[in-house]
């Protein structure tokens, strides 16, 4: 893929609805846990290896069309968040990199995939720009059920939103890893601030 390409339509969108109904009643759904180049955004992140996509669709069924229609063949790893963000939020310029926190060695994603579930009408800022070594190479203005895939090794980030209402897009990094990378890699697991405050508490309840 040259840098990135557009699939709009891409779902009925019934399923949009739906997904974003069940995103915000999602218990994981809450303030970010990425790190600071996230400024004031909620998400939750679900980890997983090929081999557990049964145990992901298991638990979160309405993640499944996505998959099935945006899963690379030739990828093995994948880190999948919803993101949401509001009048004020931004994502400062960064590469896409969350599996690095299991191993090191891990290289960017070959392709990260974007669905935009959810845009404000007539939305000032939000747009997704893409750069590489400091060339801007689009900007794309995210638009209601538009499927965006962009090569993963781009240094990319999020205007500010200006207009009130919520932006929420479904982001796929997927990674074509090793095997020696692979092991690293959980088969399952959600990564979300909410699990993380549970583990908390129950350590200092001990
Ligand atoms: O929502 C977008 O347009 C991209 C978000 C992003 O860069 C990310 O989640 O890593
Ligand atoms: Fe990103």
């Amino acid at each position: 893929m040259k840098h990135y390409q557009q699939q709009t339509n891409a779902f009925p969108s019934d399923y949009l609805n739906n997904l974003w109904g069940e995103i915000q009643a999602c218990p994981y759904f809450a303030i970010n846990n990425l790190n600071r180049d996230f400024v004031a955004t909620k998400g939750f992140s679900v980890v997983f290896q090929r081999s557990g996509l049964a145990k992901v669709e298991q638990q979160f069924p309405y993640f499944k069309p996505y998959l099935d229609l945006a899963l690379q063949p030739s990828c093995n790893a994948f880190y999948l968040n919803p993101l949401q963000l509001k009048e004020g939020s931004r994502v400062d310029p960064h590469i896409d990199r969350s599996l690095r926190s299991y191993s090191k060695t891990i290289e960017p994603p070959a392709v990260v995939s974007v669905l935009y579930v959810r845009v404000p009408a007539d939305m000032e800022g939000g747009e997704l720009v893409l750069r590489s070594h400091k060339r801007q190479l689009g900007q794309i203005k995210p638009q209601f059920n538009t499927l965006v895939y962009f090569q993963g090794d781009l240094t990319h980030s999020v205007n500010a939103v200006k207009t009130p209402g919520n932006r929420l897009s479904l982001v796929c990094e997927q990674y074509s890893l090793s095997d020696t990378e692979l092991q690293e890699i959980p088969e399952f697991t959600v990564e979300s601030r909410i699990t993380q405050s549970t583990t908390k508490k129950r350590k200092y309840a001990s």
